[in-house]
């Protein structure tokens, strides 16, 4: 691993400790997915380790996550209608009022149908996420239904063209609940939550990497220390 890329793991991990700073004993956790979400996952399963949190259970946004977890020894329960006490977790790209891009992980259903119970959503990351619009740097992921994707690929392209539908080697990306992901280019302007809905409305569409108004606060790391953005 280059210095530059071991830097970035020290800042991701640094963001992901001051957000486990948070957790208390008894409470319901949502672990995130993604390769900062490990280290809050570790950094909770420590804590329960060496006796500084007790009684935590975890519920996990992909089955990386929930394999992960119950390794470092923290319990996992399905989600389930009662809410969570705090959801941690990564995300692609972090407006100034952190509204979120996420999904490039192919997490995005089990994440907001998890993050969206539970009281406080807790973002971390490094610099390098944040973005003064969504769209800047990272496409916008949607997962879509496998039955007829070609022809929701087609409806999704009538107003978000030049996206394209995600690949690992030769085949399409399958999603933990067995869908496909279309990686869309958003336009340079747009109102997040009225695409969102226009998306939401497309037949086929399960649901987008678009999260508005759902993250609490950001801890974003970056070489001269962790910043926390509140929204
Ligand atoms: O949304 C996600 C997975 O679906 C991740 O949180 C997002 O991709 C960030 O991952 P990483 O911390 O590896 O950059």
């Amino acid at each position: 691993m280059s210095d530059q890329a071991q830097n970035l793991e020290a800042l991701k991990k640094e963001a992901a400790l001051k957000a486990v700073a948070l957790v208390q004993s008894g409470q319901r956790v949502g672990l995130g997915t993604g390769s900062t979400a490990k280290y809050a996952i570790e950094e909770l399963g420590r804590k329960l380790r060496d006796g500084e949190l007790s009684g935590i259970v975890g519920v996990a946004t992909s089955n990386a996550s929930a394999d992960l977890a119950r390794e470092v020894g923290i319990p996992v329960e399905d989600l389930d209608p009662r809410p969570l006490d705090i959801a941690i977790d990564g995300a692609d790209e972090i407006a100034p009022n952190l509204d979120l891009i996420k999904g490039l992980g192919g997490a995005l259903l089990r994440e907001k149908l998890t993050e969206v119970q539970a009281r406080r959503l807790i973002i971390i990351a490094d610099h390098t996420k944040i973005v003064s619009r969504l769209g800047e740097k990272a496409p916008l992921p949607i997962e879509i239904a496998q039955f007829g994707f070609l022809s929701t690929v087609e409806r999704l392209r009538e107003f978000l063209p030049g996206g394209r539908l995600r690949m690992t080697g030769a085949s399409n990306y399958v999603t933990d609940n067995g869908n496909f992901i279309y990686d869309a280019q958003l336009p340079a302007d747009f109102a997040p939550a009225e695409l969102e809905r226009r998306i939401k409305g497309t037949l086929g569409v399960v649901d987008t990497g678009l999260f508005l108004c759902m993250a609490e606060r950001a801890f974003v790391a970056a070489p001269d220390g962790v910043q926390e953005l509140v929204r």
